[in-house]
């Protein structure tokens, strides 16, 4: 296998008794790479993560991660790899800080817990049991768990669910920070701005197949799609044009108003309402 890649799969399957989950999967995520899953509930990124993280059996395919086939790892492959599920976090009677510790255990070369607590945003909470964290603060100690190994591959199954927008923005910059030190990120998520704002490449998943795979700007051919100007008529109504030259189209406008083009608005579809024609939604 090509050692730039983190991941490799070819021709994957799995079916649930007559489901078909995931249904002839080609990808390939490099290392070094920032990769969000996109697809609607049901679409089979979960599956996919299951299989790709040695947690799900698959029917077929070729499955290579780190260069280990998932099926066939050991514990030193699950040390080189973390994983933050869909919601755990809630260890009985420990704290924060004992759990983050009593990980750290597990593995060769951990990161110091209590700089990874505070990574996290955990810090007045380390001292705190975890089933007195909130939703947002069990998630952020997921995430802690996940990176307490020091990954080389990371696998987030939807990380922000339940976090605050300040929240969400600490952890852009936390997924940031560990790609900047060279972490591969495989993220699952519905949100679009969160794929958007770290993802180099999104897959889009839907029905068990990826649909396409491209840079978050160029999904579904945006770049080149129309983009919409509105402006405010002399009398007070609001006109609509779709252009492939806006620029040229707000010159003319600026021309016919003499100046200031009343009410103008200038948007490009978003990487949501490319998603969702994708995804089969108008
Ligand atoms: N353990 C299971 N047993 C039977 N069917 C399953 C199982 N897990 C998933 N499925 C089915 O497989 C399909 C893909 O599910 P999967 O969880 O991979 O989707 P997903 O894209 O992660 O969805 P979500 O966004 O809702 O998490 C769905 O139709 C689901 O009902």
């Amino acid at each position: 296998m090509d050692d730039q890649l983190a991941i490799s799969v070819r021709g994957l399957r799995k079916a649930y008794g007559d489901t078909t989950a995931v249904d002839g999967v080609d990808l390939t995520v490099s290392r070094g790479e920032v990769f969000a899953l996109l697809g609607p509930n049901g679409a089979g990124k979960t599956t996919t993560v299951e299989i790709l993280e040695g947690y799900r059996r698959r029917d077929a395919g070729e499955v290579s991660v780190l260069g280990i086939d998932p099926d066939h790892a050991d514990d030193q492959w699950r040390t080189r790899v973390g994983i933050v599920l869909q919601g755990t976090g809630e260890f009985d009677d420990l704290t924060v800080a004992e759990v983050v510790h009593h990980f750290a255990g597990f593995y060769p070369a951990p990161d110091d817990p209590d700089k990874v607590i505070d990574r996290v945003g955990l810090v007045d909470k380390a001292k705190s049991r975890t089933h007195a964290l909130s939703g947002g603060q069990k998630r952020r100690l997921d995430v802690a768990l996940g990176i307490i190994g020091r990954p080389e591959l990371l696998f987030l199954d939807e990380p922000t669910t339940g976090f605050d927008p300040e929240a969400r923005r600490e952890f852009w910059e936390l997924i940031r920070d560990l790609a900047a030190a060279g972490t591969t990120i495989v993220l699952t998520t519905h949100y679009l701005d969160e794929a958007e704002a770290l993802a180099d490449r999104v897959g889009v998943i839907t029905g068990g197949r990826l649909v396409e795979v491209a840079a978050p700007a160029r999904l579904g051919n945006r770049e080149n799609a129309l983009t919409t100007v509105s402006w405010r008529t002399p009398t007070g109504e609001v006109e609509r044009a779709e252009s492939a030259t806006p620029t040229a189209l707000v010159g003319e406008l600026a021309a016919r108003f003499g100046g200031e083009v009343p009410g103008l608005t200038v948007t490009r579809p978003s990487l949501e309402d490319i998603y969702l024609r994708m995804i089969g939604h108008r």
